[in-house]
């Protein structure tokens, strides 16, 4: 990007409850000559074990977006200033045919991320996050994985099913797309269905925090552990709204008691500045079950500040090659 970025629509002039909604009002990929980050959702439901809806996410979010305001005070940056951010819209994934859809999604974001975008995903389910980890590791090679979740979601099958969103990070280990020494969930809690889920999911290489240790330990002592565990590797974040508690996010199709608040999903994640994120998606918003927008904002506040991180890193990677010639 050499030109000054298209920011948002400008809500002094515009109301920001008129136009049409794009992801914090940004403009669309169409629109500029190429893209930093690239925003795009995926309205893909097929694979959820319990109360379906997913697909009407990234609309809803990007409705509640509507809000968002160009400078993050937490990390001293004005994403859509420094770098060029867009809506990429939405892919369309076949609803009644997983493989296909997981397909579908690892071509077509592969494609975007061959433009030079990096990608931030608006889900959709969780079984999204294998074709994405695919097309992530194509371009980066296998990358450490931070993934925020009441769940593990490294189960083997359901139904005899290998993609479904109980068991992505599963077959990313079996696939070799993620780094196992760096391998985190975190907020994990809630009944499992025995013992071996947790020796499974150690043995594939994964390190918890649990959300009972971020209550215990506080967000900066989890952040010191997380980040020397994901060192300079590249890192790729997947976060599943249900990691928050059903307070802060009603609308989820597997809602577990006992949850991070969206403080401090949003303190920890600030706390990854500096580290190398690549990608990062926001999947499990499942808005007909959602109250007064709750989960919606929440995942419109989350995805602002992945945009946020991934900005600061291309700037600092642009500065960087900027001092080298
Ligand atoms: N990925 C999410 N949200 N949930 C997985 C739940 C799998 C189960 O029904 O046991
Ligand atoms: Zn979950
Ligand atoms: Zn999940």
């Amino acid at each position: 990007m050499t030109e000054t970025p298209k920011g948002p629509v400008d809500s002094s002039r515009v109301p920001r409850f008129a136009g049409p909604a794009t992801f914090a009002r940004l403009p669309r990929l169409d629109e500029v000559p190429s893209a930093d980050i690239a925003v795009v959702g995926i309205p893909f439901d097929s694979g959820v074990s319990y109360r379906p809806g997913a697909r009407f996410a990234p609309s809803a979010v990007r409705e509640t977006s509507r809000l968002l305001r160009p400078y993050h005070p937490g990390l001293d940056v004005s994403p859509f200033a420094t770098t060029q951010v867009v809506d990429a819209g939405d892919i369309a994934v076949n609803p009644f045919d997983i493989g296909e859809a997981v397909e579908t999604v690892q071509e077509q974001v592969g494609a975007l991320m061959d433009t030079g975008a990096a990608v931030v995903t608006i889900g959709g389910d969780h079984t999204l996050s294998l074709p994405l980890l695919r097309a992530v590791a194509q371009r980066h090679g296998p990358v450490a994985l931070l993934h925020f979740d009441a769940h593990l979601d490294t189960w083997d099958t359901y139904f005899g099913e290998p993609y479904t969103h109980g068991t992505p990070f599963r077959r990313a280990v079996e696939e070799g797309i993620v780094d196992t020494e760096a391998l985190s969930h975190v907020g994990t809690r809630g009944p499992l269905y025995g013992k071996a889920d947790l020796t499974d999911d150690q043995r594939l290489g994964f390190g918890i925090v649990t959300s009972a240790d971020v209550m215990r330990q506080g967000v900066d002592e989890v952040v010191g552990r997380l980040r020397s565990r994901i060192g300079e590797r590249p890192l790729y974040v997947s976060i599943d709204i249900d990691v928050l508690d059903p307070a802060h996010a009603p609308g989820t199709g597997t809602p577990e008691a006992g949850g991070l608040t969206s403080r401090e999903l949003l303190e920890i994640l600030r706390g990854l500045n500096g580290s190398d994120l690549i990608g990062a998606d926001v999947v499990e918003v499942a808005p007909a079950y959602d109250h007064a927008d709750i989960t919606s904002v929440a995942a419109s506040h989350v995805a602002y500040d992945l945009v946020s991180l991934l900005s600061v890193n291309r700037a600092t990677q642009r500065n960087r090659k900027g001092v080298e010639q």
